[in-house]
Formats: C-alpha cells, sequence, structure tokens
C-alpha cells in the first residue's frame, strides 16, 4: 500500500511584522488571498496529500472553500510556529504512520513552485534524515555591534537559507519536537529540531524566489514573483506526485 503523505500548513500567525490590518495569510495576492496561493500550490504538487492546517483559534476570516484538498483538517495553533506544528502533529496521532512523510510549509510561502515541490518530495523519499528546501546565501554576511554599526563579517561560505517544506518522517519529527521543548530549546524550523538529536537534514537547493511574506514590501514582491512564474510556465515535467506515484 502506498504510504500517505501529510502536508501541515501552518498559518495560525498574526503577521506582527507586516502590520496589515489582517494577518498576512489573508492579504489580498493576485485577486486571492495568500493562503489560497500556498495550498493550490501545494496541491498542484500533492494532489492526493492529506493537509493539517493550523488556524488560530480566535480566526474568523477562514474560508474552507480555499482548500482543495479532499483530505483535510484544521487544528488550533499554539503561541509560536513550533507549538502550532506540534499540536498538528499531536491531532495527527493515530492517522499518521511513523515512516510516513510530514511536509511542513509556512502558509506564508505562496511562491514555492510546484518543480521544486516535487523535487524536494523525491529527493526526501530515499533520505533516512529527511530535510528541507535552501538557498546558499549569496550576499555578504554582517554582523552588527547592537548599535547599528558592523561588528564584524560573517564568512558566508556553506551558509544557507532555510526555506520550506522541511519534510520528516511523522515518528522523528514528533519525537525531535518533543525533545526541544523539554530542553527549552526554541526552535524557529523543523530541522533544527531534528539536527538537535544529532541528525544532518538534506539541504535541497530550491528557488530563491521561494520567499517568506513577512515584511510590508513583500506582498508587492510576491505579486512580481507569482507573475514572473507564470510568464515561465510551468518548470520542467513537474508533473504531481500522483502520476509519479
Ligand atoms: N504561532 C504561530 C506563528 C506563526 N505561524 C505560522 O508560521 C509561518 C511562519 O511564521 P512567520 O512568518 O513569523 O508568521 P507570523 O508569526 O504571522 O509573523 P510575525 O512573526 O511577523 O507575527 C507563518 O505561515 C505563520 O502563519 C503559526 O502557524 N503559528
Ligand atoms: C521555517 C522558516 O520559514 C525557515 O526559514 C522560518 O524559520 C520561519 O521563521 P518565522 O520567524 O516563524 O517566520
Amino acid at each position: 500500500m502506498s504510504e500517505a503523505l501529510w502536508l501541515v500548513v501552518p498559518a495560525a500567525g498574526q503577521g506582527r511584522r507586516m502590520g496589515a490590518q489582517r494577518p498576512k495569510q489573508y492579504l489580498a495576492l493576485a485577486g486571492q488571498p495568500v493562503m489560497a496561493h500556498t495550498l493550490s500550490r501545494l496541491h498542484q504538487a500533492f494532489p492526493a496529500a492529506r493537509l493539517c492546517l493550523c488556524l488560530d483559534p480566535d480566526d474568523t476570516l477562514f474560508d474552507p472553500a480555499w482548500v482543495p484538498f479532499a483530505h483535510w483538517q484544521r487544528v488550533a495553533g499554539g503561541a509560536e510556529r513550533a507549538d502550532s506544528v506540534a499540536h498538528a502533529l499531536a491531532a495527527l496521532s493515530g492517522q499518521a504512520g511513523d515512516e510516513e512523510m510530514v511536509l511542513v510549509h509556512d502558509v506564508a510561502r505562496p511562491c514555492v513552485t510546484v518543480n521544486d515541490l516535487v523535487r524536494l518530495y523525491e529527493a526526501l523519499s530515499n533520505d533516512a534524515v529527511g530535510g528541507l528546501l535552501a538557498a546558499p546565501v549569496a550576499d555578504t554576511m554582517k554582523r552588527d555591534d547592537g548599535a547599528g554599526r558592523v561588528a564584524a563579517t560573517e564568512s558566508r561560505q556553506g551558509l544557507w537559507h532555510a526555506m520550506t517544506p522541511q519534510g520528516f518522517r511523522y515518528g522523528l519529527l514528533r519525537r525531535a519536537l518533543a525533545a526541544a521543548r523539554q530542553q527549552g530549546l526554541v526552535v524557529t524550523d523543523e530541522a533544527s529540531a531534528v539536527e538537535a538529536l544529532g541528525l544532518q537534514p538534506r539541504l535541497v537547493a530550491g528557488r530563491r524566489d521561494n520567499l517568506k511574506i513577512t515584511h510590508p514590501e513583500d506582498l508587492a514582491l510576491a505579486a512580481r514573483i507569482l507573475a514572473a512564474q507564470h510568464a515561465e510556465g510551468p518548470g520542467p515535467a513537474a508533473a504531481s506526485c500522483r502520476e509519479k506515484r
């Protein structure tokens, strides 16, 4: 029996750095809410996947019409992103098998391409640890002195920007997040928790335009990225995983 693929989408944030009137996942982007774009990209890549959507318990803006998946559930998000992901994994207890793949993808990353999603899934399917989409750092990196001036220039050799999705087997990811919480380790991505177990997640090079919409200028940038991707046309034979499985 083919293993199920689980998608966890943290979408319970408030978008404080965006400074908008509503959480950024509900801001209009090319005629649709950010969330609708993100879920559409995930569904194009993984139409048969099962979605767990983390929403703020007080969220009154969510519309189920934006969810294209046949099998999906919502869970209450937590105080931090890691808590929301942990809540989703707890909700999947008894549903997801320990060896089944969980891909965690920020709702705030609507520009991820279907081709990158499928490439990541294929790269991780045979990887015992799991991994993440990432992009090598291309800028010179400065560390500040806390007073607005350069304290040092950091080597960018071997530095990557971690992105999402990040994919790990259900049992390992649940154990890793639980261990991080128990140790009081604050993690801003899933890979950090897996690394804390002494494992080395795989870095899968992805497009740099897999932007996380965070600051006000990012919304217009995301719109330009979507338009540019549309003009590019479909990537290299990015058949969805249903065709490939
Ligand atoms: N308690 C939280 C915090 C964040 N997220 C989600 O995690 C992703 C990445 O988080 P971030 O970009 O920081 O989103 P926000 O927390 O909304 O932004 P801010 O930190 O500016 O408030 C987002 O899709 C966000 O919705 C979540 O599900 N639960
Ligand atoms: C998971 C992530 O998108 C990887 O870069 C990032 O860590 C999320 O950070 P945020 O502060 O929760 O946006």
